[in-house]
């Protein structure tokens, strides 16, 4: 069968090394579960390697094309091709209740919601890892002070260990994208319940930096808060300033404030 033409639109970019689609694939510890979910196989070049490991692997891609090639030339395969859109399919069809790590080379044009759908699923994801836009996998990883810290930052190492990996040249895809790639790995939290609301942890983490570079004092103003608590001296700070432990602190008290989310 003819390979697949690229889709500009579906983030289609082939990786052309072997050497690295093994590397991704081997930055999977294969702890603590026994299944994987692969986003956006393409022609399935990281997915041979993963087929290799003892574990059960499946993928999902949005692209029929490539869905029907993955179908002639991976036999192993059958069965585990989920023709569907990552952000919209319910993934407890396949893993109701199962722990599984989804890995990839990420189509970099939603690469944001996958994380966020990730940490939606965090019960059953204790592993991520694989490769976005390096900006993108720089900011996931990114401490507090950095100019890219950010939402992503914060949710993700809310519940994850995230640590930046390696560097990839434009030069090994077909065709290549204008920008380098990074490839970064998420680990859950041995415990990683928040000690506060989740939901008003979350408004208070997005709308702080919707105005980075404002005062929490000022940023937060839309959250009603108390004269007596906006004295307090945290709230002298910008987003970028804060922890996630330190958001943390903020998400409760402004808890103790009265407000719920
Ligand atoms: C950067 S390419 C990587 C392809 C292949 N893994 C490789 O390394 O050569 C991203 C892949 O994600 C697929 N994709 C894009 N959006 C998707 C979505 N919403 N759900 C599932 N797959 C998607 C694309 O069709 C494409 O195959």
């Amino acid at each position: 069968m003819e390979k697949v033409k690229a889709k500009k639109h579906l983030g289609q970019h082939f990786l052309k090394d072997e050497s690295i689609a093994k590397a991704i694939a081997d930055t999977l510890s294969l702890k603590g579960y026994d299944e994987v979910l692969e986003i956006g196989p393409g022609m399935g070049v990281l997915t041979k390697y993963l087929l290799d490991k003892p574990v059960n692997t499946r993928v999902i891609e949005i692209d029929t094309e490539s869905v029907e090639y993955l179908g002639v030339n991976y036999p192993k395969l059958k069965d585990k091709i989920i023709s569907e859109d990552f952000l919209k399919y319910n993934i407890n069809q396949v893993y109701e209740n199962k722990q599984f790590a989804i890995i990839g080379n990420f189509p970099y044009n939603i690469s944001s919601q996958i994380v966020f759908r990730t940490l939606e699923f965090r019960d059953q994801i204790p592993e991520f890892s694989g490769m976005f836009q390096k900006e993108v996998a720089e900011r996931i990883c990114e401490k507090k002070g950095s100019k890219t810290y950010g939402i992503l930052s914060v949710l993700a190492q809310a519940f994850y260990d995230t640590e930046y990996l390696f560097t990839v040249s434009e030069n090994v895809f077909i065709p290549p994208p204008k920008v380098k790639s990074g490839v970064m790995k998420m680990t859950r939290k041995e415990d990683y319940s928040l000690p506060c609301g989740e939901k008003l942890f979350f408004t208070v983490v997005k709308t702080a930096f919707q105005q980075r570079r404002k005062t929490l004092r000022n940023s937060l103003k839309t959250l009603n808060l108390s004269d007596k608590l906006r004295e307090d001296i945290i709230f002298d700070k910008r987003p970028e300033q804060l922890s996630v432990e330190e958001f943390i602190v903020l998400t409760q008290k402004i808890e103790a404030d009265g407000v719920q989310s």
